[in-house]
């Protein structure tokens, strides 16, 4: 994945954030990723992996012994040569516990994040950040005054008002309750309308990610494994890793076999078809390949392909009875609207797993034990490609 630097350097649009960081320890480093204007990065990867370190870097309070950082035309950072002092990157930085000086009001925080401005402009400066985040009538509440999401709010503004060139949010909306945070979300979806900068924030909240970010930067262990937008990550994880790192089931390995009608997968008594990425495997080839859950199509077994099917997932253009599979319901999980449910299948230890609206297991009488079929949609099967130890789906790790 790692490009030659001058190619890296010519991709780079103006105001563009372009982060390449590698050191061998004390924390592991081999990332790289960029973020474009108004564009919204999200790092995700588990606890251990990174992200806040990415972050310090980008802001010039930590220095890996390998790589660089530009922003535009500007090289912030590159080992072993230049490094840019934070104030000079100017970079806004909201983190997870607020920050905020106790000792001073709303508008006074604020107003220290406005130094560069002749002081009897900087109040009513910080007013009118205040009234960006919906403030205005609390400009005189110290922190402990405030709600979490307030002081959420308080700490967005301040550092808005350095007018910085890139913003980073370290699970900004983490330390507040569900009703706040979502709200909170909404007013960052509508702030960032109108901040042309980059925005890097790091979440463990995939829905938040996928809600919120462009493009979704996938971290373990300090390296960089994919990155892309919500929907390329979530339909083609490059690999078993990623696909366990968002939490995605069904990961499998088949074998490459050529027949009269093309390259199809064999898998227990099937031969898939594979729509795409079949291309160039010799014959025998273990694969390991993915299948979204958008892409699996429950269906009766004691019903023909003609009746509807039973998943809420559904696709004008699907072939019903392509890449039919039988299989067990092995578990029926009910969570509200949504029961989670897992099939077993004869020939392969790992169980397939998906959701389906309660509603529709309810009315189609799903039960544990019952025999269905699915089909896979031969577009949304995803080659891996070679089986290796990567490719040990998600629940052997
Ligand atoms: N000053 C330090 N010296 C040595 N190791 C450190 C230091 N700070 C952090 N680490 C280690 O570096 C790794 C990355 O930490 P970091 O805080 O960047 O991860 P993170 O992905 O942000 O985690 P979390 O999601 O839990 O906040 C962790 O293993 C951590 O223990």
């Amino acid at each position: 994945m790692t490009q030659p630097e001058t190619a890296r350097s010519e991709a780079v649009g103006p105001g563009t954030l372009l982060v390449n960081l590698t050191q061998p320890s004390p924390i592991p480093l081999a990332a790289e990723f960029r973020c474009g204007p108004g564009e919204l990065l999200a790092l995700v990867g588990p606890s251990g992996s990174g992200k806040t370190t990415l972050l310090r870097s980008i802001a010039g309070l930590y220095r890996p012994s390998g790589g660089s950082i530009r922003c535009g035309d500007e090289l912030w950072y590159e080992a072993g040569g230049q490094c840019w002092s934070p104030q000079r990157r100017r970079v806004g930085m909201v983190f997870q516990d607020y920050a905020l000086f106790p000792h001073l009001d709303a508008r006074a925080n604020i107003a220290t994040a406005l130094g560069h401005l002749p002081r009897d402009q900087r109040h009513q400066r910080a007013m009118s950040w205040l009234e960006m985040v919906h403030l205005e009538d609390f400009a005189h509440r110290y922190p402990h005054q405030l709600s979490g999401g307030q002081r959420q709010r308080v700490a967005l503004a301040r550092a808005l008002a350095r007018e910085p060139r890139v913003l980073l949010l370290d699970e900004p909306f983490s330390a507040v309750d569900q009703v706040t945070r979502r709200r909170l979300q909404r007013e960052l979806a509508l702030l960032r309308e109108r901040l042309n900068i980059p925005i890097v924030m790091v979440t463990h909240d995939l829905n938040e990610a996928s809600a919120l970010a462009d493009r979704i930067c996938v971290l373990h262990g300090g390296r960089s494994l994919q990155q892309g937008a919500p929907s390329e990550i979530f339909r083609r994880p490059v690999s078993a890793e990623v696909a366990r790192l968002i939490d995605r089931p069904n990961v499998f390995t088949a074998t490459l076999v050529h027949g009269a009608d093309g390259p199809r997968l064999a898998w227990g008594d099937w031969q898939l078809e594979v729509t795409e990425g079949l291309e160039g495997y010799a014959e025998g080839s273990r694969l390991a390949w993915y299948v979204p859950e958008s892409d699996i199509i429950l269906q009766r077994a004691d019903r023909s392909s003609q009746h509807q099917d039973e998943n809420q997932h559904e696709d004008e253009n699907q072939h019903q009875d392509e890449n039919r599979v039988r299989a067990r319901i092995e578990q029926l999980v009910v969570l509200g609207g949504v029961s989670t449910i897992t099939l077993a299948l004869d020939h392969e230890h790992q169980t397939m797993r998906f959701d389906m609206a309660t509603h529709t297991v309810r009315r189609s009488q799903l039960l544990r034990g019952q025999v269905v079929e699915v089909s896979l949609l031969a577009t949304g099967i995803h080659i891996m490609g070679e089986a290796s130890q990567d490719a040990i789906p998600p629940e052997e790790i």
